[in-house]
């Protein structure tokens, strides 16, 4: 007889996405759609809950829910995170249901993710695979530069992208919408679908789950903010742990808030196989070892936001450097 399958380590999601794009429709879609007895949810403002009563209660006899109600979780210093968590897991117990497969984090139109990442790994109770999902609304004009720094950080953090308000337009319209979400971050999986239960199920999906080791793997981009660049970063063969470590932690320290996501495969001299590197702003998961089935790519993708080109390069040409290439 062979032995069962290890049960995947809980999730945790977190559901970002600009003001009024869709991340409460999206978080009601998914949890009228089925059994939700294995789904926690944490809610950042009592006030953004406007699925609420009439939703949530209906369907609420299973849904362990916490709200945070301290202000936006990004900058609410503390432990908020760790109580939401508490109380949903407190929720459950008395229920008599140990901790769910996962717990959704729906947070303010207004959080930067990197913060709620770091507080995430301080969480004491679990391990949890950390899966972040930003809401694009597809609907809106171009992103202007008034809200540019948050889109571009909830959108650079995300493994999936769904673009929402397709059914009130054309659908020739949608892959220049999708183009212009990929800009803001080309290694995301995107979710064009129209229809509320199956885009909820598919941005949920544990499909998206697993992170992507397909760095360096875009073509050339014909749209985007202008102000914001993405670049590849890869290493001569003879390059060591010690010099892309070091170009990572100089990089980071340079570019501050600018960088927004920092992810790829490197393969350091002595390396068997490629590390995974997985930065979002400067929240970094611990780099680790990635065994390839097949030929990836190797190298890094930077997301930056307002970085000139040759300020990069200028930056870059004193230290043992990858080569830059700019899309
Ligand atoms: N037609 C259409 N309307 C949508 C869709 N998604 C959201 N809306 C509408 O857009 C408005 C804002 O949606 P919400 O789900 O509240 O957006 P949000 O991101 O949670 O908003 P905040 O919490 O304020 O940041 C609501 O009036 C929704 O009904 C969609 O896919 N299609």
């Amino acid at each position: 007889m062979t032995a069962p399958a290890p049960m995947p380590r809980p999730e945790f999601i977190l559901l970002t996405g600009p003001l009024g794009s869709g991340k409460t429709t999206l978080l009601t879609d998914f949890l009228q759609s089925g059994d939700m007895s294995e789904t926690g949810v944490i809610v950042n403002d009592a006030g953004e809950v406007n699925v609420d009563g009439a939703v949530l209660s209906a369907d609420t006899r299973d849904l362990a829910m916490a709200t945070l109600s301290d202000g936006c979780i990004c900058c609410s210093m503390g432990n908020s995170l760790q109580e939401g968590i508490d109380a949903v897991l407190e929720a459950r117990a008395v229920r008599g249901l140990g901790p769910p497969r996962r717990i959704i984090l729906e947070t303010s139109g207004l959080a930067e993710p990197a913060p709620i990442v770091r507080s995430l790994r301080a969480v004491r109770q679990m391990a949890f695979d950390l899966r972040i999902i930003s809401t694009f609304d597809a609907g809106q004009p171009r992103v202007g530069d008034d809200f540019l720094p948050h889109y571009a950080c909830q959108l650079a953090a995300a493994q999936v992208v769904v673009l929402t308000k397709l059914d009130v337009m054309p659908e020739a319209d949608w892959n220049p919408r999708a183009e212009e979400a990929r800009a803001f971050n080309p290694l995301a999986a995107q979710i064009l679908e129209a229809d509320p239960r199956a885009r909820a199920l598919a941005a949920f999906s544990r499909a998206y789950a697993e992170p992507e080791p397909r760095a360096a793997h875009f073509s050339a981009l014909p749209v985007g903010s202008a102000r914001i660049t993405v670049a590849n970063a890869r290493w001569q063969p003879n390059a060591t742990w010690a010099d892309i470590s070091e170009w990572i932690d100089n990089l980071t320290g340079f570019l501050g808030a600018r960088l927004l996501r920092l992810k790829g495969l490197v393969q350091p001299m002595g390396h068997a196989d490629p590390v995974l590197i997985n930065g979002i702003g400067d929240a970094f998961s611990p780099p680790r070892s990635v065994r390839m089935a097949d030929d990836r790519k190797l190298g890094l993708t930077l997301i930056l936001r307002d970085v000139a080109q040759d300020e990069l390069a200028r930056w870059t040409g004193h230290l043992s450097q990858p080569k830059l290439d700019f899309q």
